[in-house]
């Protein structure tokens, strides 16, 4: 299920203006990739490129290559509604449907793909449950709100919502900036169970999360306001924060500026 992803010679656009350049990067299935930086150099504007919802923004729009296993999500083939169906994402503001009770915002996606078997949608809504760790917390009250349950549980709750249409790769913008520290671990916790079966990418501020998370990490930077973000280095993680190659990094991560 979990998918490579390979980006060559990514260039972003917003209308005239050239928000990320050349980014290269390769991030291996089953695997946790941070991206860090200061504001603004392009972290989620590169992720919103994974499952084309950057072309959602009128005049937005993105040259080179973004490989799913070696297929371009941008081929003229390709269908932007497919790739968003198997690249999940996550916010950073927990977005239930807050009316819609607990088990039906689970199986939303599966909904509007047509499946309307109940015995199949009560599994799928349990599994995902279980999957995103919030089943034990739940399971008295899954005809409740999705809007009734703490913070913590509706970002859980959206975790499930999105793996429950079975991606091959999770975006998470920034999960637990909106979170207080018990219930960010408990999405930290997560996301290292989830990437046994799929491919991880977290935008973060926290650099002691990415740190903890993640596999690899992408120090993105700017030359100056106005100029495109780019991707300084990307490495494994323990190796950016222990011993980065560029100066910039080393910087950013000492603390020494953004
Ligand atoms: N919808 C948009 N239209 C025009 N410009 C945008 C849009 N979204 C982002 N930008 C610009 O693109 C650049 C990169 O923004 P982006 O949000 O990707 O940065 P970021 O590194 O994720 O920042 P932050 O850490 O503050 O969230 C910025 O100059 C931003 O103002």
């Amino acid at each position: 299920m979990a998918k490579r992803i390979d980006l060559k010679d990514v260039d972003i656009y917003y209308g005239a203006f050239h928000a990320v350049q050349s980014v290269n990067l390769t991030v291996a299935p089953r695997s946790v990739t941070a991206f860090i930086g200061p504001s603004g150099c392009g972290k989620s504007t590169v992720l919103r490129t994974l499952n084309r919802m950057h072309e959602e923004i009128p005049g937005a729009r993105v040259d080179g290559q973004i490989l799913l296993d070696g297929e371009n999500i941008y081929d003229r083939s390709a269908d932007a509604v497919a790739v968003r169906r198997t690249i999940g994402m996550v916010f950073q503001m927990p977005n239930p449907f807050p009316t819609m009770s607990i088990r039906d915002n689970v199986v939303a996606g599966l909904r509007l793909q047509g499946v309307k078997d109940k015995k199949k949608l009560d599994e799928v809504a349990e599994a995902s449950l279980r999957g995103a760790n919030l089943w034990n917390e739940v399971k008295d009250r899954l005809d409740k709100p999705g809007g009734g349950i703490s913070g913590g549980q509706q970002q859980r709750l959206c975790i499930a919502r999105a793996i429950a249409v079975q991606p091959d790769v999770l975006l998470m913008d920034e999960p637990c900036s909106a979170l207080d520290p018990i219930s960010t671990l408990a999405i930290e916790d997560l996301i290292a169970d989830l990437k046994k079966e799929y491919t991880i990418v977290i935008v973060t501020h926290n650099m002691q999360q990415a740190a903890r998370v993640s596999d690899q990490t992408g120090f993105f930077n700017l030359e100056a306001t106005g100029k495109p973000g780019h991707l300084v280095e990307i490495d494994d993680t323990e190796k950016i924060f222990s011993n980065p190659t560029e100066q910039a990094t080393e910087d950013y991560i000492s603390g020494r500026f953004g």
